[in-house]
Order: C-alpha cells, then sequence, then structure tokens
C-alpha cells in the first residue's frame, strides 16, 4: 500500500497525515472513494443512505454521521451529490461541510451542477475561510472503478495542486479551466453533446429496425466510421434487447440538459438539437425510466411510434 503519510497535509503547510473526506457514496461517490482508500488514504465517508457507506467502511473507511463531521475531521472533502439542491443542502445545510470547514481545509465539489450553484458553495465555503474547487468529472461507472475519471477543474488553484494526487488515483487526466464555473460549463457542454448523440443513435436504430435493417449490424458499421464513439458499442448491444443496466441515470441526463439549455439561454445560444433530446429524456423520465441508464431514452420514441 502507497505511503502517502503527509503528501495533502505538506502542501497545505502542515506535517499531519493527509485525512481526505467523502460526501455521497453513490454510483459515482463509492467507487471514487474507494479508489482512494485502496490507494493508502485516510477516508471518512458519509452519505445520506448510511447502509452505502458500508462495504467502505469494511475496506477501512471511517464514518461519520454527517457532512459537517466530516469536513471538520478531514483536510480536504470531497463531494458527489445528484444535482444543484443536494450540492447546496450538503454543503450549506444545517448540519452541512461548511460547518466543519476553517482555514486550512478544502473543499471540492465533482457532482454535475450549473456554474451559478458552484459560485454560491464558492463563497459559503470560501467564507469559512476553508478553499474551494469544483472538479465535475468526465467518465461513467466503469473508468470510476478503474481510476480512468477525466477531472474539470476550477477554482482556488492551490487547493487544485494539493488535491492533485487524489485527482489522479481517481482519474487519468485532469484539465485546470481558471475561475470557478468554467469546470461546470465545460461539463454541462459535454454532457449536452452526449445526451443529443444519445438520442440521435435511438433514432438510428429504431429507424433501421423498421427498414428491415439488423440493428446489431447498424452497431458495427458506425463503429468503424467517422462517427465511431465508444458510447455506441458499449450502450448499442443492450438498447438492442431493451436492457438498460445503470451506469448513468436517465434523471442526471437530463438534468444535465436542463442545466446545458439553462447555460445556452444565459449567453443567447440557439440550441435546438439539445432542446428537443431534453423533451425525449421528459418523457422517459415520464414513462418512469428515471433510474434506468439513459440509454433507456429509447423507450421515448417507441412510445412516440406507437401512438
Ligand atoms: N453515473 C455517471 O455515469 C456519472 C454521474 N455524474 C454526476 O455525478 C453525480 C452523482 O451521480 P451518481 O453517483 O451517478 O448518482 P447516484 O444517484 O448514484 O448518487 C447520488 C448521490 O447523491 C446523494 N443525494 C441525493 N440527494 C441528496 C440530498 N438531498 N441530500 C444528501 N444526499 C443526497 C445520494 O444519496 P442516497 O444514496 O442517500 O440517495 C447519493 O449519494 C451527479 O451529479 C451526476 O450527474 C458525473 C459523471 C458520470
Ligand atoms: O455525466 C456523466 C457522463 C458519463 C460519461 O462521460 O460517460
Amino acid at each position: 500500500m502507497a505511503d502517502l503519510s503527509g503528501s495533502l497535509s505538506a502542501a497545505a503547510g502542515d506535517k499531519l497525515p493527509a485525512k481526505v473526506g467523502f460526501l455521497g457514496t453513490g454510483i459515482m461517490g463509492f467507487p471514487m472513494a474507494q479508489n482512494l482508500i485502496k490507494a493508502g488514504y485516510d477516508v471518512t465517508v458519509w452519505n445520506r443512505t448510511r447502509s452505502k457507506c458500508d462495504p467502505l467502511i469494511s475496506l477501512g473507511a471511517k464514518y461519520k454521521s454527517s457532512p459537517e463531521e466530516v469536513a471538520a475531521s478531514c483536510d480536504v472533502t470531497f463531494a458527489m451529490l445528484s444535482d444543484p439542491e443536494s450540492a447546496i443542502e450538503v454543503a450549506c445545510g444545517k448540519h452541512g461541510a461548511a460547518r466543519g470547514l476553517s482555514s486550512g481545509k478544502g473543499y471540492v465539489d465533482v457532482s454535475t451542477i450549473d456554474g451559478a450553484t458552484s459560485k454560491l458553495l464558492s463563497q459559503h465555503i470560501k467564507a469559512t475561510g476553508a478553499l474551494f474547487l469544483e472538479a465535475p468529472v468526465s467518465g461513467s461507472k466503469k473508468p470510476a472503478e478503474d481510476g480512468q475519471l477525466i477531472f474539470l477543474a476550477a477554482g482556488d488553484k492551490s487547493l487544485y495542486e494539493t488535491v492533485a494526487p487524489c485527482l489522479d488515483i481517481m482519474g487519468k487526466s485532469r484539465f485546470y479551466l481558471g475561475d470557478v464555473g468554467n469546470g461546470a460549463s465545460m461539463k454541462l457542454v459535454v454532457n449536452m453533446v452526449m445526451g443529443s448523440m444519445m438520442a440521435s443513435f435511438s433514432e438510428g436504430l429504431l429507424l433501421s429496425e423498421k427498414v428491415g435493417l439488423d440493428p446489431s449490424v447498424l452497431v458495427k458499421v458506425i463503429s468503424q466510421g467517422a462517427i465511431s464513439a465508444p458510447m455506441f458499442s458499449m450502450k448499442g448491444p443492450s438498447m438492442i434487447q431493451s436492457l438498460y443496466p445503470t451506469a448513468f441515470p436517465l434523471k442526471h441526463q437530463q438534468k444535465d440538459l436542463r442545466l446545458a439549455l439553462g447555460l445556452a439561454e444565459s449567453v443567447s445560444q440557439s440550441t435546438p438539437i439539445a432542446a428537443a433530446a431534453n423533451e425525449l429524456y421528459k418523457v422517459a423520465k415520464s414513462q418512469g425510466l428515471s433510474d434506468q441508464d439513459f440509454s433507456a431514452v429509447i423507450e421515448a420514441l417507441k412510445g412516440k411510434l406507437q401512438q
């Protein structure tokens, strides 16, 4: 096991062993925290649903019963939460992390949220004397398990440098994008493109089948041409079988499209393709598919075809 004593704290200017907090151990947070534990970090976890922390505790993680207590006991605290509302609640709520933060500590929000929310978090965190970094990730469940995420960081540069060893354990690359909000915006643009691609791919799979083609051959044809994308080859075979094992929940993809459309509106950028895709994800949500993988958006088109 790697000896990481002092690596975080040395950068922060003291000699104590590094202590890392992790708030939110869902699909993404769990494997990210797990990789930090496996790398030898002293990790303290918290999750709203406590039972999701149990396997991490078995691996050696400590547990605290509130974000406040985690932040108070750690040098740096990461948060991986659903959406803007939960990110605000966990950071700034009654027993939120901000209450446990102080000068010399850092807070890194890796959730996918909008820039305005991230700036609000930054204000609250920095008012405590702590440093703030937003660092949303590109990459899904498997890259999180494999430590292959892509971090899109912005905020306090010194905190970015302090947590770089942690980011390098959880990810394969990292970008520092400047002021708070830029990481959030980059992530929303990427996921806007991804959500539209998946909607378009879904149309192609259904159209190919309807005109008598084999959709699995379509997946192979696409994989060899200029529009090849790992996502199509990974998700296509299960979509053809109407199976959507959850890696990226559909409700989160719709949230990201909603936030991306808000971002586009804030600068008067026309995004008709993303707007149409968003409507499709909303239909899929109304069909009860929120917790399925986002590739279940294809079901919304099946519904439309049957009408
Ligand atoms: N899955 C993916 O492929 C990717 C997801 N993301 C983003 O990462 C974030 C997390 O996604 P993911 O792990 O997939 O989602 P999950 O739904 O699996 O996890 C969401 C986490 O947020 C917690 N949470 C939700 N609401 C609240 C609240 N009100 N108070 C406290 N905690 C709350 C959940 O706690 P509880 O367990 O109690 O419900 C859980 O820990 C999202 O912003 C998502 O968009 C980014 C890249 C890839
Ligand atoms: O936010 C989720 C992104 C999923 C991915 O990048 O594959």
